[in-house]
């Protein structure tokens, strides 16, 4: 097998009930593969399932029925503290809102993730945290606080921190649904260079169709199930 068809997540049969306030099954036999390199986008109504379905595959929901294998290690029924350690070492995040810490800076912001995995030292993180930045064109912003930056630079800062341990697979839930048309498309566009340059695999929830038309593959939902993929 080529590094490239090398299994990156694969969910197997996956079904989620929440029983509040009624007994509801809000995603039924959901099953996919993603390969390393893939660009995929999760599309699909509003309420169809797809952030539940990504809290699930990001490994912070354990409550579910199925099998799902992250690096071709079956990681369901895995304990919350090994499950932390996986998901620190090997998925990157990225969400709606950045959820950057205002009083820290870009650099030290860009760091966080990699000072918990604790694996580096401060100096080499330091390095790295430069490094992402001048993927995103941020370099000259690294000493500002996270909050003297527009919207458009905070998500790509965002993006840059979710690199920092360099990740197996980044996980985005509607990266681009709080921003105005131009940073969405330079945020996208950063997006499409990390899958080109460095064949980074990606798998992003969006409602933007621009978006989604402009990954490798997209998986759409409806009611809970997979309808595409
Ligand atoms: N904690 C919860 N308890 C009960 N029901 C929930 C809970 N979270 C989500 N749901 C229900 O699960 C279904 C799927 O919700 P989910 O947020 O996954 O949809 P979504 O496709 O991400 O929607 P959107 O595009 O609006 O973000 C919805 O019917 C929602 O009401």
């Amino acid at each position: 097998m080529s590094e490239k068809e090398k299994s990156v997540l694969r969910a197997e049969g996956i079904d989620k009930f929440f029983f509040s306030p009624n007994k509801n099954q809000v995603l039924k036999q959901v099953s996919f593969n993603i390969n390393r390199g893939e660009f995929v986008s999760v599309v699909g109504k509003s309420g169809c399932g797809k952030s539940t379905l990504l809290y699930i595959l990001s490994t912070m929901d354990t409550d579910y029925q199925g099998k799902l294998h992250l690096d071709d290690e079956l990681i369901s029924g895995k304990s919350h503290d090994y499950l932390a350690k996986i998901r620190n070492q090997k998925i990157g995040f990225v969400f709606q809102f950045h959820y950057l810490l205002n009083e820290f800076s870009v650099l030290e912001n860009i760091m966080i993730p990699g000072l918990k995995l604790g694996k580096v030292s401060r100096d080499e993180l330091e390095h790295r945290a430069m490094e992402k930045l001048k993927i995103f064109e941020m370099e000259e912003h690294a000493l500002k606080k996270a909050n003297q930056l527009s919207g458009g630079q905070k998500q790509r800062v965002a993006i840059a921190r979710a690199l920092i341990n360099d990740p197996l697979v980044i996980m985005g839930d509607e990266p681009t649904g709080n921003l105005d048309k131009k940073n969405s498309d330079i945020v996208f566009n950063k997006f499409k260079e990390l899958a080109q340059e460095f064949k980074q695999t990606m798998l992003i929830v969006t409602h933007d169709p621009e978006f989604a038309a402009g990954t490798d593959r997209i998986i759409e939902m409806e009611d809970g199930r997979v309808i595409r993929h």
